[in-house]
């Protein structure tokens, strides 16, 4: 599988120029046939919480309309990062993912609220785990500070997730935690991960990129410079299998000692 990693520079509060900026790179990724194209995290409205009412999207109908559109218009799977969403009157950080058929086989909204960026003040939490099938595979996607997580990217993966999609709005300030926790993320869960960030600044951040896809063993197959820009990336799939054969993990875990 090609995948597109979309390090977009996402404009705070800049709705129209953020659609803009998705449509854009979906055509440039595209023409460089990718088979998967992967957006950040909030790419509609950035982390602009006390704007939500005015710009969040209604039951994220305009994102998913868009980017089943863009897909099949395209023939490519788009991985659309996350989106504020309006829902039963509360906001949410939702992520969609529309296959080549325009079907959005994916709608997951992030579990873990960051308190240092306020999202438990404007944003409610998702309830549910986020599996997904792409080309065949078993996919599953979390959301940023979900990273931190290691029992919930790890549940996905138990589940079957062959990769994780990680979309971001993490901090350049933490970017060592970012790099880190990613790739420890693939090799504990024998996973590959594609996890894509944003550049640029908001009134309270500044984002270096850094995004990055590591496979099974460990080893980056990306890390990213910290502009705006496409990363491609080849990642085969049975690799999965034949880490998890050299050190079968899986196997060996001892789930009857471990404390939830
Ligand atoms: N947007 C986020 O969830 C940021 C998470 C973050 O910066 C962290 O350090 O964790």
């Amino acid at each position: 599988m090609k995948i597109a990693c979309v390090q977009m520079n996402v404009q705070f509060g800049d709705i129209e120029q953020n659609f803009s900026s998705v449509e854009n790179h979906v055509k440039k990724a595209a023409a460089e046939k990718a088979d998967t194209i992967v957006f950040p995290e909030m790419w509609n409205t950035g982390y602009a919480l006390n704007q939500l009412d005015q710009l969040a999207d209604e039951n994220g109908q305009r994102a998913r309309k868009f980017l089943k559109e863009l897909a099949v218009t395209f023939n490519v799977n788009i991985v659309g990062g996350s989106v504020a969403t309006k829902k039963d009157g509360s906001f949410y950080n939702t992520m969609y993912v529309a296959n080549r058929s325009g079907e959005i086989v994916a709608e997951y909204d992030k579990a873990h609220l960051f308190k240092l960026m306020d999202e438990h003040l404007f944003m409610k939490a998702g309830q549910k785990m986020n599996m997904f099938e792409l080309e065949g595979i078993m996919c599953g996607g979390v959301i940023c500070y979900d990273l931190r997580f290691p029992e919930w990217i790890h549940g996905h993966v138990l589940k079957g997730a062959k990769i994780m999609f990680v979309p971001a709005q993490w901090p350049s300030k933490r970017i060592d935690h970012w790099q880190i926790l990613l790739q420890a993320r693939a090799i504990e869960n024998q996973c590959f991960i594609v996890a894509v960030n944003n550049v640029g600044s908001n009134p309270n951040n500044e984002f270096n990129g850094h995004s990055m896809v590591i496979a099974p063993w460990g080893e980056l197959l990306l890390s990213g410079q910290t502009e705006e820009g496409i990363y491609y990336v080849n990642v085969d799939l049975q690799e999965v299998d034949s880490v998890r054969n050299t050190i079968p993990v899986f196997q060996d875990r001892r789930p009857d000692l471990y404390t939830s």
